[in-house]
């Protein structure tokens, strides 16, 4: 598991997307405070202005990882987190939270967890409706279903289905090596279009 994960962070958002098929990429969330992260996902759902389903899902039982995937009907009106919770967060030994709405408190926000947002927003939310705690959720436009993989680096976002993570862990090996060698010919004169062909074609001959 920590191989998987050190990887991942190794590899990175960008590569990792593209890996993936070009799949996975959250809209919506934005690395604001920490480092790097990745790990499997712990999902709630809240309505918009309501966090109340924010703070169930951190007592619920069945935590299923350690990044806390909150899927927001706010769209970026409302701080729905601020030193409060990422204080109860770091408490519980949390790596990150992903949610596609706004966080406040900002100048006082400290790793860890790391924080991935929509933006800042200090209007406020209530505490009334439960939401729903270890589902499957859409955050960023993404499906993303508890123990699913979680990647976050200041490139975004990315979600890796849990039955495809060490699929897309090679194609992004591979990616990564391609890219590598096009490096390479870029600093000894070639252009980007042209390093790529002669990689392309080494990559053909050699497998
Ligand atoms: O209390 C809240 O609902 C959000 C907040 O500002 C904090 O966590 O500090
Ligand atoms: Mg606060």
């Amino acid at each position: 598991m920590d191989e998987i994960k050190k990887d991942l962070l190794r590899l990175g958002v960008a590569t990792l997307y593209e890996a993936a098929g070009r799949r996975g990429l959250m809209a919506g969330a934005e690395l604001l405070v920490g480092v790097p992260f990745a790990g499997q996902a712990h999902t709630a759902e809240i309505p918009a202005g309501d966090n109340l389903g924010l703070h169930n899902g951190l007592r619920a039982p069945e935590r299923t990882g350690d990044i806390y995937c909150v899927a927001s009907a706010g769209k970026g009106r409302y701080g729905v987190i601020g030193e409060l919770l990422v204080e109860q967060l770091r408490a519980g030994a949390w790596q990150a939270i992903v949610l596609d709405d706004a966080i406040r408190d900002i100048d006082l926000l400290e790793a860890p967890p790391s924080v991935a947002a929509r933006g800042i927003c200090s209007r406020g939310t209530v505490k009334r409706r439960a939401g729903r705690v270890n589902v499957d959720i859409s955050l960023g436009g993404i499906l993303v279903r508890p123990g699913d993989w979680v990647v976050g680096d200041r490139d975004g976002v990315v979600v890796i289905p849990e039955g495809r993570v060490l699929n897309v862990l090679a194609a992004a090996e591979t990616r990564l090596a391609k890219e590598t060698r096009i490096a390479e010919l870029v600093r000894t004169g070639a252009t980007v279009l042209a390093a790529n062909l002669t990689a392309t074609e080494e990559l053909a001959a050699s497998s």
